[in-house]
């Protein structure tokens, strides 16, 4: 199993992700953002946390102009899988792989801490070892994690099975740190080969770190 991980100016969490893979056994490669093709040995591609471009303009906003981006679709519409973790994430929905967009948190600070989710949907590879209603110990790590869809994207998500995740406390009520829609933390495309979350599984790979419950969720790409 190989994951190419995308590299833009700002990325920081790349490392810590090529580290957990490793971890679980895949081969990595760093994907500098300037190139315009994805390497045809990828099984799937993660857009990693950061501050791309320095988060200016909007988080997401400028790497989406990227020449890997034009690749990235390209991969996805292909039926590539693909994974947008926390800046990776605004970066999917800036550039339209998936739906809604990443507001300023709604308390306007930097969120640094470990939060709960609650898994909602596991009908896909990205959560197929998670239970329904099981609730994980992962951090987060963001100014701009406030989830936004209107009425009738939110509709449509619940419809088609994209709702992936909640912010909840440990008993797994909901417990919304940023303002999101519906306290939504992470979601898929229509197709569910696409996956974005603003929480940081590949900061939750030892209990010795806090946890290790992104282990599972990450397991899941492999021989998907
Ligand atoms: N950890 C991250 O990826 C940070 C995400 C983003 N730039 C924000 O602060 O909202």
């Amino acid at each position: 199993m190989k994951v190419g991980i995308i590299q833009f100016p700002g990325t920081n969490c790349e490392y810590d992700t090529q580290h957990a893979f490793a971890a679980l056994g895949c081969e990595t490669q760093i994907l500098w953002h300037k190139e315009d093709t994805i390497p045809s040995d990828m099984d799937l591609v993660v857009a990693a946390g950061g501050f791309s471009y320095g988060d200016y303009l909007r988080s997401g906003a400028i790497a989406k102009m990227s020449p890997i981006m034009k690749a990235l679709k390209v991969y996805a519409e292909n039926g590539g899988k693909v994974l947008g973790i926390c800046n990776g994430f605004q970066v999917l929905t800036e550039t339209g792989l998936l739906p809604g967009a990443l507001k300023r948190n709604e308390g306007l600070h930097f969120i640094s801490r470990h939060h709960h989710l609650k898994v909602i949907n596991n009908d896909n590879i990205f959560l197929r070892h998670c239970n329904v209603d099981q609730v994980l110990n992962i951090p987060i790590a963001h100014h701009d994690g406030n989830f936004y869809i209107d009425e009738h994207g939110l509709q449509e998500l619940y419809a088609n099975g994209q709702v992936l995740l909640k912010y909840t406390d440990e008993k797994g009520n909901i417990d919304n740190p940023n303002g999101s829609v519906d306290s939504i933390a992470g979601i898929c495309n229509k197709s569910k080969n696409v996956f974005g979350l603003m929480p940081h599984p590949e900061r939750a790979m030892e209990t010795l770190l806090g946890s290790d419950d992104g282990k599972a969720m990450l397991e899941g790409f492999i021989n998907a």
